[in-house]
């Protein structure tokens, strides 16, 4: 990139890892238009003014499936530079609480085990995402 190429855009997205009571992760499709069309995803979505990254998850979250949810700890952050977009995803563990999940703003939605996310194609920064999950399974195993 030379010193006149202004950077792309710059977006911070709450995102959610969704554990139900059974270990398994809520992840949805994302719809096929659009930006990253057709892609399966952890929900979750730009941050608004004056709010907490907590506050954003919980909210996208209830607006994109019609769910409640309680956001706990952090998992990881990543920024990563799509040709037309620069994205940090600040990535939270969740446990879902009450409401059974609609597909209201994607194309549909699943629960998956960990071993089985790597069946469905994600946008490219979520290898890391991913990752983050095994190395947090490993080190709850090991105690
Ligand atoms: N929610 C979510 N977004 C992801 C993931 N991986 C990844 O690269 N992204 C990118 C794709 C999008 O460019 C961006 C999230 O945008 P979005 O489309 O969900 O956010 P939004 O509805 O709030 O955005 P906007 O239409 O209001 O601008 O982050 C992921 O696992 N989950
Ligand atoms: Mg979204």
């Amino acid at each position: 990139m030379n010193e006149t190429t202004p950077l792309p855009p710059h977006k911070i997205i709450g995102v959610a890892v969704i554990w139900n009571d059974k270990r398994q992760i809520l992840i949805d499709r994302r719809p096929p238009t659009g930006v990253m069309g057709g892609l399966w995803e952890f929900p979750g979505g730009k941050i608004e003014p004056g709010e907490t990254i907590f506050d954003c998850i919980k909210r996208e979250i209830y607006e994109e499936l019609g769910i409640v949810i309680e956001v706990g700890e952090h998992l990881i952050t990543i920024d990563h530079t799509y040709t037309h977009l620069r994205v940090t995803l600040t990535v939270h563990n969740c446990c879902h609480i009450t409401g059974i999940p609609q597909p209201i703003e994607c194309d549909e939605f699943r629960w998956v085990s960990l071993d089985e996310l790597e069946q469905f194609a994600f946008p490219k920064a979520n290898v890391q995402i991913i990752e983050a999950l095994r190395l947090q399974h490993r080190k709850i195993n090991e105690g």
